[in-house]
């Protein structure tokens, strides 16, 4: 028998005994090894099913993607038809590149979660030739039995640590991985050599990089008056005196990950984008590449225009609905609401939307005091003050959020000078009754109880979130005040819809800009899952117009975790799993041990179904 089956044979034995006995069935296994088996055990990692987890943000930009990529390529050359695939992973062991020179390898390995976005640290996937490489600080080949992992034994993975000349910290590893029948002692070699490579790149570039952003700075700086100046590379930022007076820290962040945005693009160095205050910035920038790379951009910045429209939660004329907040100082009622011209947020065709509408409509008809229930901004008070003030536009609507009702001595919302101050026809809108304290419970069925005896007309709905239905909390007490319970349906059952709503969003958040979807990045947002419904899609619209303050807003300018992997349009079954994996998530608080516990999945399976679907959450 050969030396490399034999020495496989032994070790697959020592493995054995090891998972059974502990550190005395390693013996013969190295030393390397069987400290990795051990720390892998006590990590608690199920060697049975590894699981490991997944983010999908990965910044293609970094400075060790930049200075790894002509590496790798010379690699993936100098390899050439050896059925391998070389991966590379940032310093907290997550893939975040691969190349396949066999497609058959690639999908083996797929199968075993080694993709971008994956962790392999070793107390997640135990031994392997990532993880342990962390561990160890050196390179390591973990060839087939020596995984520590079940699943993991067909393999063999060579890394070599990636470890920062300057700071001596290791900023990635580098991976070959191949089926254990093909390992050589040539990959090892291989691997090394070109870790260093990399290592190598990370100090040229940087002091090159460097250099050259402060060059540029300098030059700009000195011609720019009192313009603001800013640069920006990897590892660099500069504000001048005026930048710094202009933007508050916060906004200067903002404007940094803007120009790491413009540095991946090829179009153009120059661009316009909107602070949360709504002041439009023009940058004018100037990139400075250094070999092939964009290693840093130089911009000057200058405010183009003032805030244009109100903050969010102000009430004016372009906020909708027309209500009146009770806010954390009192309980404001406010008269005189002219009703503005505008699109109604009650639009939409799929049926469970449309029969929500409908029976809001009906109650509010026929004064029937009601609960809308349905997931935490899915639109449940939107849609409700949005109907009433379209069947009654000469009424007023209050909102009191049940949250703000402490108690009978401290309340911020004052019965006696609500229904003093009514002088018509009003909706009482009590938001998340599902949240209130008992004492709020007590105070919310005071008022519920005041409402009915009241002489004006007044109308009162309530909201709240499904999940708190099984729930003993406070609230059920205050059921009973209520004659019908609508279900408002999330966002992610309306599909159908989402154009018609994006619309609404993109008029409501920028009503003076014309901004649209394009048909790609319009995709992404149907794929999405949406956890928090139109709140999250309105803050993933804000953030790419952010981006792009003007025109068609692409797929790249939304957040990183709505765009989704799923290539494909969802079946009915696979809706029905992906909202099964999205409640237990959500009930079990993003722990995803324990809503593949509670879905009766196994969680490698989770994390696969998680990716499939796209579900971030
Ligand atoms: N059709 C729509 N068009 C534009 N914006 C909308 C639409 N529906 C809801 N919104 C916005 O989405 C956000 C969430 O809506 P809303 O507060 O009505 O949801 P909710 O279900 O009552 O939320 P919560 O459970 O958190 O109280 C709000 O900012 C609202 O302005």
């Amino acid at each position: 028998m050969p030396n490399a089956t034999n020495r496989m044979l032994r070790t697959a034995a020592a493995r054995a005994d090891f998972l059974e006995s502990g550190r005395s069935g390693a013996a013969g296994v190295p030393d390397i090894v069987a400290a990795s088996w051990e720390r892998s055990q006590a990590a608690g990692v199920d060697h049975s099913q590894p699981c490991t987890d997944f983010s999908d943000e990965i910044d293609s930009g970094s400075l060790l993607m930049r200075c790894a990529r002509p590496v790798l390529r010379q690699l993936g050359t100098d390899v050439g038809d050896t059925p391998m695939v070389i991966a590379l992973t940032d310093s907290r062991a997550r893939v975040i590149q691969r190349i396949d020179t066999s497609g058959a390898v690639g999908r083996l390995l797929d199968r075993v979660n080694f993709a971008p976005g994956f962790r392999y640290s070793e107390d997640s996937m135990g031994t392997n030739g990532v993880g342990t490489v962390f561990e160890a600080g050196q390179p390591i080949s973990v060839v087939g039995p020596e995984h520590f992992a079940e699943n993991l034994q067909t393999f063999a993975c060579t890394g070599a640590p990636i470890i920062d000349p300057v700071t001596r910290r290791i900023e990635g590893v580098l991976d070959i991985s191949t089926l254990s029948t093909g390992w050589s002692p040539l990959m090892h070699t291989l691997v090394k050599a070109a870790a260093k490579d990399i290592a190598r790149n990370l100090l040229l570039d940087r002091s090159q990089s460097q250099q050259a952003i402060f060059d540029t700075y300098i030059q700009i700086d000195a011609k720019a008056g009192r313009q603001a100046v800013l640069a920006f590379g990897d590892s660099v930022f500069m504000a001048n005196a005026a930048a710094q007076a202009l933007f508050s820290s916060a906004e200067q962040q903002l404007l940094r990950d803007h120009a790491i945005f413009m540095m991946g693009r090829r179009d153009k160095a120059s661009d316009t984008i909107a602070l949360p205050d709504d002041r439009l910035v023009t940058l004018r920038g100037t990139r400075i590449v250094v070999g092939s790379e964009v290693a840093g951009l130089v911009v000057i910045a200058e405010i183009a225009s003032a805030p244009r429209f109100g903050l969010p939660g102000d009430f004016d004329e372009h906020v909708l609905p027309q209500i009146a907040i009770a806010g954390h100082s009192s309980s404001r009622v406010v008269g005189d609401l002219t009703r503005q011209q505008h699109q109604s947020v009650a639009v939409g065709s799929t049926p469970a939307w449309v029969r929500a509408c409908e029976q809001v409509r009906q109650v509010l008809t026929e004064n029937q005091p009601a609960v809308v229930i349905g997931e935490s901004g899915s639109g449940k008070f939107t849609l409700v003050a949005e109907i009433f003030h379209d069947a009654f536009p000469d009424a007023r609507s209050v909102s009191i959020d049940a949250c703000q009702i402490v108690d009978e001595g401290d309340t911020d919302v004052d019965l006696d000078t609500m229904l003093a101050g009514q002088a018509g026809p009003t909706l009482f809108i009590i938001r998340n009754i599902d949240q209130a304290s008992t004492e709020g419970a007590e105070q919310i069925s005071n008022i519920l109880r005041a409402l009915a005896e009241h002489e004006e007309p007044t109308w009162c709905v309530a909201t709240l979130s499904d999940s708190s239905l099984d729930s003993d909390l406070p609230f059920q007490m205050l059921l009973s005040h209520f004659e019908v319970a609508i279900t408002v349906p999330p966002l992610r059952l309306r599909t159908d819809d989402l154009p018609q709503i994006v619309a609404s969003v993109l008029r409501q958040i920028a009503p003076e800009r014309r901004v649209r979807l394009s048909p790609a990045a319009m995709r992404v947002v149907s794929r999405y899952s949406w956890p928090r419904n139109v709140t999250q899609l309105t803050e993933a619209l804000q953030h790419a117009l952010r981006q792009r303050p003007v025109g068609e807003i692409q797929e790249q300018d939304l957040p990183g975790y709505c765009q989704t992997t799923v290539s494909h349009n969802l079946t009915p079954l696979e809706q029905a799993e992906r909202d099964a994996i999205v409640a237990a998530l959500r009930e079990f608080d993003g722990n995803r041990v324990a809503a593949a516990a509670h879905l009766g999945m196994a969680r490698s399976s989770l994390y696969r179904k998680l990716r499939t679907y796209g579900i971030t959450a």
